[in-house]
């Protein structure tokens, strides 16, 4: 097969693999942007497979990064874009069921594809869109059907995460595992309990943002994979029933974290620590705290200008995706409407700042933080001009 209208990231990275090509060494597309081009699904950056040493690869181009040297990965700096490039692998030596402690570079892209998890995952494609298709991998994405590269359980005790990422692509995807696939997840899922929390997690949550999570969860709960999910596995009717609302996929991780802590009845102070476990930044925590409160109330369609502000342009999206699916109206538009009619949008658009009270007399200290909080709220819901005379009025009158 070979694809003929090639997105433009193909056509960018075209060069790059010309000039290895060139140099004598073989140079492939591979991976999920070979997979989703198949699909017809946008993609966003390309990843290149090599029979090029690392060392061969920098001594080629004069912009490179060791992004993964040890694991034979360089990004190539092209016309301001970065390609991860990595020299063909082949089966290596696992002990902690993640990344491989010894790899093994080869010359040979049969053996780099034979490492790779799910045949529709080890396509490769050479830069005029022909694809390599070792695996029956085509057969398997025109069938919608996740298989393990060879032998299952083999590539499951190599990585464990491979397990969650099997059940996390039939449901972005809409994918079946065959049969063989998934009875060597069955008898594997207790090797998930060795995989860091954050690795799984991120499979999680775009299990949940997928196209049919029902599929996806039903497919953790019959193999087992959830028992080793433990703060998910608790809450299983919650997530059932929320796997049930998710018909049309959710658009941000922030939307899925403030669905799964609202439907989780988990109260604010328990979000944190439940959030933390899973190792999530401090500002997805921040973000998810203020998009719940947000949901809940527009959920009761009790929004006021001071917590509309103060979700503000960046998270009303997700906070309004949140209450749409708690079964309330889509109100994005009136939304954006009210919050770009706020007399300010930010607090660095307040008319005043701390310097400004301090040449009023008003000693810094925490006072001094309350009063401004006080004057934004002012300001935000009308009581006050956004002029810096008024502000200063106001603050040194209360
Ligand atoms: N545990 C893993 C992770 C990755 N891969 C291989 O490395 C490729 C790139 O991995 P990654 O970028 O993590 O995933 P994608 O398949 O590209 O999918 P997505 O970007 O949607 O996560 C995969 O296609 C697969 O061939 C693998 O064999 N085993």
């Amino acid at each position: 097969m070979k694809l003929e209208h090639l997105p433009q990231e193909f056509e960018l990275a075209r060069p790059v693999l010309q000039t290895i090509e060139q140099a004598g060494y073989e140079a492939y597309f591979v991976g999920g942007s070979v997979r989703d081009t198949i699909l017809g699904k946008t993609i966003h950056d390309v990843d290149i497979a090599t029979s090029a040493y690392p060392n061969e690869i920098k001594s080629l181009f004069k912009r490179t990064v060791d992004t993964g040297i040890e694991h034979g990965t360089v990004m190539i700096l092209d016309h301001g874009t970065g390609y991860e490039t990595t020299t063909f692998r082949s089966e290596s030596t696992y002990t902690d069921f993640r990344r491989p402690d010894q790899v093994t570079f080869v010359r040979s892209l049969t053996e780099d594809l034979k490492r790779r998890d799910f045949t529709i995952n080890a396509l490769a494609m050479r830069e005029n869109g022909e694809i390599i298709d070792l695996f029956d991998g085509l057969a398997d994405l025109q069938n919608k059907q996740i298989r393990a590269v060879g032998n299952a359980q083999e590539r499951f005790h190599e990585d464990a995460l491979r397990m969650m990422r099997a059940v996390r692509f039939a449901s972005q995807l809409d994918f079946t595992i065959v049969p063989d696939t998934l009875a060597a997840i069955t008898a594997h899922a207790q090797l998930l309990a060795k995989i860091a929390v954050e690795r799984t997690q991120v499979e999680l949550i775009k299990l949940l943002m997928g196209q049919t999570p029902q599929r996806g969860l039903t497919d953790m709960l019959t193999t087992g994979l959830w028992q080793y999910c433990p703060d998910f596995a608790a809450h299983e009717p919650a997530l059932q029933s929320l796997a049930d609302r998710l018909t049309q996929g959710v658009s941000s991780e922030t939307a899925v974290w403030t669905l799964l802590t609202t439907q989780f009845a988990l109260s604010p102070a328990a979000v944190t620590p439940f959030m933390k476990h899973w190792k999530t930044s401090n500002q997805m925590i921040n973000a998810v705290q203020t998009t719940s409160k947000t949901a809940t109330l527009l959920a009761q369609g009790d929004l006021d200008d001071w917590h509309l502000y103060q979700c503000g342009r960046e998270l009303i999206s997700e906070a309004n995706e949140v209450a749409v699916v708690l079964g309330a109206p889509d109100r994005l538009t009136s939304l954006t409407d009210r919050l770009a009619a706020l007399p300010i949008q930010r607090k660095k658009e307040l008319a005043i700042t701390g310097r400004d009270l301090m040449q009023a007399g008003i000693q810094p200290g925490p006072q001094l933080g309350a009063i401004l909080e006080d004057l934004e709220y002012r300001v935000v819901t009308g009581a006050v001009a956004n002029e810096k005379s008024a502000l200063v009025a106001q603050a040194t009158q209360s």
